[in-house]
């Protein structure tokens, strides 16, 4: 279970707080979304959580785990796939995987297998020894992806997982998340695609200003919004329909 206390987080130099008091339990083998318009806070919330960032004040665990005492145990029960591309263009994506692999201890036959199995699942084996650079973007983020899963994560954070890929590789990219949710994974992810998170998610969270509006199913969310007949519909109805530009 992930357990967020209190959470708040400041940037040096910054005006406001980009994450503010937050508290959010997270279910063991959850799909959990974290929603929000630009700037909400969904990538500086999922930093503090992965321990990318320290957070200003409060504190969070992951089953039971922390980063002040547990921070090699929690290495190995999380995977991260942010939401810019972390590969090395002139290696192929076999090596790519070779390499994202043995940073977790993992070599050998048994690596390779899991590479393959997991290449073939995401319609990517017969590239495997492409360079990445040849690579569409829906073809990086599969390799993202099966980057972040090679040593078995319990816990599987995902910053906009399905920004800027089409419908196929989308559809390839959740069904392989649902699979590994059905295998035991939790899985915690920030999108902004409304739709795609109304049938994909068992709960998702509402943040805006680093707040967190609102929280549950999303039947239940729409049930309860008058005149909501999707999570789009709520989505509007909290957040507004004001720009959220900044610079
Ligand atoms: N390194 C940083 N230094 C200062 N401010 C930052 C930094 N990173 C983010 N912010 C600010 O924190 C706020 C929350 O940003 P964050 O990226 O967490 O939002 P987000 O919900 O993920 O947005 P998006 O949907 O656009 O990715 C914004 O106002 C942003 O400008």
């Amino acid at each position: 279970m992930i357990k967020i206390e209190q959470i708040s987080k400041k940037y040096k130099g910054a005006d406001n707080y980009s994450v503010s008091d937050l508290d959010l339990f997270i279910n063991e083998k959850e799909i959990f979304g974290l929603l929000g318009p630009n700037g909400a806070g969904k990538t500086t919330l999922i930093s503090i959580l992965c321990s990318l960032i320290k957070p200003t004040s409060g504190s969070f665990s992951i089953n039971d785990l922390t980063y002040q005492k547990n921070k090699n145990q929690l290495k190995q029960l999380i995977g991260i796939v942010p939401q810019e591309y972390a590969l090395y263009p002139s290696l192929t994506a076999f090596e790519n995987l070779k390499y994202f692999g043995s940073m977790y201890g993992l070599k050998g036959k048994s690596l390779d297998e899991k590479i393959n199995n997991a290449l073939e699942h995401l319609g990517l084996l017969a590239f495997a020894h492409k360079k990445i650079d040849t690579f569409s973007g829906g073809m990086k983020r599969r390799i993202n992806l099966i980057a972040s899963i090679l040593h078995n994560p319990k816990v599987l954070f995902l910053d906009e997982p399905t920004v800027g890929v089409d419908v196929q590789s989308k559809n390839v990219i959740i069904e392989f998340l649902q699979q590994l949710n059905k295998n035991g994974t939790t899985i915690i992810y920030t999108s902004h695609h409304l739709n795609e998170a109304e049938l994909f998610c068992t709960r998702v969270a509402i943040i805006d200003h680093g707040k967190l509006i609102i929280k549950g199913k999303p039947k239940e969310l729409i049930d309860n919004s008058e005149g909501s007949h999707n999570l789009e519909d709520v989505f509007i109805s909290l957040t507004g329909k004001a720009l959220r530009d900044h610079a």
